[in-house]
């Protein structure tokens, strides 16, 4: 934080004529457009998630598209070091945005439409570099940011408290020994000494803790030679200046402070009254590098509710990471797809248990069919989240998902990943305990009856897949299906809206799942999810009235590899937004993911180590969503692996 400059930066574009710069100093690498060309766009090249301005382009009316461009990106740091000029400018300019917005928000109209830009303004982002490593973090109070409680972040505050005692201190033991080489040179009496300027110096620091200035006149030594008074002046001066500048400092620190809260309570103004409804953004903690920041969140189907010019750089995937699809066409019939199982004959039949087996090994996903989950529930089921996300804002993020959790509604991305093109609802329902107060208790009642009828039905179900899994592996089913009895289950249910240039961007980052197994469902009939087959992203068709299932990680564990989960994603498309809902299923707590015994032999040694399902669920979610790089961290390493070390079982 100490090296972080202060500045504050507004910058407003329309049609290459405005630019508003308030500020930028130092070392700030701010690359907001100044001035944009009549019919091309660019965006600043800059990271949110690390800590730079988000540059988005938006009008709010279609006939302006290409005559009008209005952009602002707004970047707030703070800091203590770097010249006073500059921090004064950093501030200054700070200031003047918070006053820019706040006239706005007083009439409705203000500075910023004045010149010229629509509104409610398009997008706006801000990053506030925050006071300390850990501050204590409250977001978004409800329907509202809430500001750091005055006082919070002020660790640096002490320690220049702390600093300025000790320099006290130092200064007290400088002129004792000066005074006791005076008094030794001079001769001068005990009470001369206490007389001395060491009583100046503390009288100067207890004004500057605020108690009444003493005059704090120079004494004079009757005997003290000039050169001697002259050393002790000196020091005297000294002394002052450094007391000085420390409370300077503090002073300038305080202030500091006290401009970020006032910047945080209207940015939150700004956010509530700038954009239609609520919240656009959210208010989110997070740690960048060593830097705490506070990020805003944007809400994917807020950001599209008005023609989008461009998409937010945060969802930008390109080269290695972009969707560069293999060109499928109208070809994608004569690709090969996970097989389409029938439930019934599953349970009865050894063609279809084979069928299964085979498609549990190479393709870790398959479809099922004849399942007897009701048609009529899984209607109800879609009308039911397609009403939760006509929800306004203001409703929704009353599950928003809170600092530190993963459940809730929002998006998760982990570290510095790119943003997913959709927005979820993700809970834990089982066990029932942990299910979070304000979450699936809180959600309207004829949603929570209908997914409390799904999630009955998709253990049914998840049980039977299990069953059938075990008979295929040749296992005991008590080996398979007790691990999941009363397991930890979850879902997501998931918007994905329509995207302008859905070429550019990702519904869902590629990634295997850490279940056990998963069961999706395409709810309102728009495709999307892709998987990976032999180096190949294959578009799944999900056939009406079907389930996809999926291999999770822990089932490759437990089948010590047979099965394999595998690497999937989710495009978007530009016609039609798509709802869905994944439920998983996962071990109970308390149980351990290893393999199964029964399928470890000598030409079948164990492949992954064995692990407590809670540390299993801590690693996942520390780690970055990565294709399937949380399973390959769990792999034993063969000798040769490891380079000689031996082998880590663990069983
Ligand atoms: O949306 C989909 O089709 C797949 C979702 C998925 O893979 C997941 O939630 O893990
Ligand atoms: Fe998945």
């Amino acid at each position: 934080m100490a090296n972080s400059p202060a500045s504050a930066q507004l910058s407003l574009t329309t049609h290459g004529i405005l630019s508003l710069y308030a500020c930028s100093i130092r070392s700030v690498k701010t690359l907001a457009v100044s001035s944009l060309p009549n019919s091309s766009f660019s965006l600043t090249r800059n990271a949110f998630v690390t800590g730079l301005p988000l540059l988005i382009c938006k009008t709010s009316r279609p006939m302006t598209l290409a005559t009008k461009v209005t952009s602002v990106s707004i970047r707030c740091e703070q800091s203590t070091k770097g010249s006073s000029l500059d921090v004064w400018l950093g501030w200054l300019a700070m200031v003047g945005f918070a006053a820019a917005i706040s006239v706005e928000i007083a009439n409705g109209k203000g500075i910023l439409e004045n010149f010229g830009l629509t509104s409610p303004l398009p997008t706006v982002a801000l990053v506030v570099t925050a006071l300390e490593k850990q501050p204590e973090i409250d977001v978004l109070g409800e329907g509202g940011c809430k500001p750091a409680k005055q006082g919070e972040g002020l660790s640096h505050n002490n320690e220049l408290q702390l600093l300025l005692q000790q320099k006290t201190h130092n200064l007290k033991l400088l002129e004792a020994q000066h005074n006791d080489v005076n008094s030794k040179g001079f001769g001068a009496s005990s009470s001369m000494r206490k007389a001395s300027s060491t009583t100046d110096i503390v009288e100067d620091l207890t004004s500057i803790f605020g108690a009444p200035a003493s005059t704090g006149e120079f004494k004079e030594f009757e005997g003290e030679s000039e050169e001697r008074r002259r050393a002790r002046l000196e020091l005297r001066q000294r002394t002052q200046e450094c007391a000085a500048k420390t409370l300077t400092e503090k002073n300038q620190h305080d202030l500091q402070v006290k401009l970020l809260d006032v910047c945080y309570a209207v940015f939150a103004m700004y956010c509530q009254s700038t954009y239609r409804s609520q919240l656009t953004l959210d208010m989110r903690y997070s740690a960048v590098g060593d830097r705490s920041v506070w990020v805003m969140v944007m809400y994917v189907q807020e950001l599209i509710k008005e023609p989008l010019m461009l998409i937010p750089q945060q969802f930008i995937r390109l080269g290695d990471q972009g969707p560069s699809k293999p060109i499928l066409f109208d070809h994608s019939n004569l690709l090969p797809t996970p097989p389409i199982l029938d439930m019934k004959q599953l349970e009865s039949g050894y063609e279809e248990l084979h069928k299964l087996h085979s498609a549990c090994k190479d393709w870790g996903f398959f479809q099922v069919v004849n399942h007897g989950v009701s048609c009529s529930l899984m209607e109800k089921l879609r009308n039911e989240i397609e009403e939760f996300y006509k929800l306004p804002i203001e409703e929704k993020v009353k599950y928003k998902t809170r600092p530190g959790d993963v459940e809730g509604y929002g998006r998760m991305t982990r570290r510095e990943g790119k943003l997913d093109w959709a927005d979820r609802l993700s809970m834990i329902t089982n066990p029932l305990t942990k299910r979070k107060p304000h979450l699936f208790p809180e959600l309207p009642s004829s949603l929570r009856n209908t997914l409390e009828h799904y999630i009955t039905e998709m253990q049914e179900l998840g049980k039977k897949l299990l069953m059938v899994m075990a008979r295929a592996l040749k296992i005991e089913r008590e080996e398979l299906v007790e691990l999941f009895e009363d397991g930890m289950q979850s879902m997501n249910m998931v918007y994905y809206p329509q995207c302008p240039q859905p070429e550019l961007v990702m519904g869902l980052t590629p990634h295997s799942d850490a279940t056990g197994i998963t069961i999706l469902s395409q709810l309102n009939g728009v495709d999307g999810l892709e998987i990976m087959k032999d180096g190949v992203w294959i578009p799944v068709n999900c056939q009406p009235d079907a389930f996809v299932v999926n291999v999770g990680d822990i089932l490759e564990i437990l089948s010590n590899g047979i099965y394999s989960s595998i690497e999937h994603r989710v495009m978007v498309n530009s016609m039609k937004e798509r709802i869905f809902i994944a439920f998983f299923m996962f071990p109970k707590f308390e149980a351990d993911i290893g393999h199964v015994s029964s399928l470890i032999n000598l030409q079948n040694p164990p492949l992954f180590k064995k692990i407590g399902f809670e540390q299993y669920l801590e690693d996942f979610f520390s780690r970055k969503l990565d294709g399937k790089s949380n399973l390959e961290h769990m792999k034993i390493k063969t000798d040769q692996e490891s380079h000689g070390t031996p082998v880590d079982a663990k069983n």
